[in-house]
């Protein structure tokens, strides 16, 4: 599977959403890519219009990986290499705000950034040397398809939050109750351990990227609330995936329109502009690890 097979959309599930089993699916594969293996199987699903999507399950089929350990650029690479143009990311976040509550959803536009550096988090490095632009981590595009949509959501009774700032933590633990005050003061709405380095290797690729966050728990900044656990994560996106499932099969119609529409055209050719390491310089073995996910650059 490579290119132009009709497979632009690409779904990431988090914590609790392993599969799309409401729609059919049509194949499965597991690419080697040049940053190794996906963290499992891509699975092609169809839409009842016929409409392809790709899904991979972040964790693994089982829940193999804590967000330290992803294999994120595979990940992201198979999703390009097959055509994937936009992704949408689900992920289970806590809330950091009274008012996002348990079972609401939220699309972040900003991030900030507390992984300790031990993720792979480019695909630039060994003699090719690039600084793209992360000043806006999420495809607003996407956002605003998405928020349109916020209906369905409603009528369950949960709401769709927009414009909100999420912190990734390195993880696995938790944050310390100081910390979760301390990201309150940074103005900070809802907190993760997996945006980074997804986001930031999708806007390498000039993948159209958003995050769909489905808060969980209050973390543990909240007076008279337990504190955060697994159980509490788990049991709440037990009954949130079902919305989720819902949600993405509202907007598809949307997003296909769009797509043919050429409103995701404008981040093609960011990378391009973004490599600082002269022609004659490149290194042979990297650039043809790119050439993988941006043919027709080098
Ligand atoms: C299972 S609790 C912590 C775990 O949940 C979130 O995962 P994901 O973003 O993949 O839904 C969070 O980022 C942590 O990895
Ligand atoms: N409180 C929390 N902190 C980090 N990641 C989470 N995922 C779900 N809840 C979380």
């Amino acid at each position: 599977m490579a290119g132009n097979n009709g497979i632009r959309i690409g779904v990431i599930g988090g914590s609790g959403l392993y599969e799309f089993d409401n729609l059919k699916v049509i194949q499965r594969s597991f690419p080697e890519t040049p940053w190794g293996y996906p963290s499992g199987e891509i699975v092609i699903v169809q839409d009842p219009r016929g409409f392809k999507i790709a899904f991979l399950a972040r964790h693994g089929k089982g829940h193999l990986y804590n967000p330290s350990e992803i294999p994120s650029r595979a990940n992201i690479a198979a999703l390009k290499h097959i055509g994937v143009e936009v992704i949408i990311a689900f992920s289970a976040v806590g809330s950091l705000r009274e008012e996002i509550k348990p079972k609401d959803f939220v699309l972040p536009d900003q991030i900030i950034d507390r992984t300790k550096g031990i993720r792979h988090s480019t695909f630039f490095e060994n003699g090719l040397a690039a600084h793209v632009s992360f000043a806006d981590p999420f495809n607003q595009t996407l956002s605003d398809l998405i928020y349109r949509h916020k209906s369905v959501l409603e009528k369950e009774g949960s709401t769709l939050h927009q414009e909100k700032t999420l912190v990734c933590i390195e993880g696995p633990a938790f944050s310390t109750r100081a910390e979760s005050k301390l990201y309150r003061s940074w103005d900070c709405d809802v907190v993760n351990m997996s945006a980074i380095p997804e986001a930031k290797l999708a806007k390498e690729l000039e993948i159209a990227y958003q995050m769909v966050c489905m808060s969980t728990d209050y973390d543990c900044w909240k007076q008279g609330e337990e504190d955060v656990t697994v159980d509490a994560v788990m049991n709440v996106m037990l009954q949130n995936s079902a919305q989720a499932k819902r949600l993405l099969e509202t907007i598809l119609p949307d997003l296909e329109q769009a797509l043919n529409d050429g409103k995701f055209e404008s981040i093609k050719g960011n990378a391009s502009y973004s490599f600082v390491t002269s022609k004659e310089s490149r290194k042979a073995e990297q650039i043809k690890k790119l050439q993988y996910v941006l043919p027709g650059y080098f």
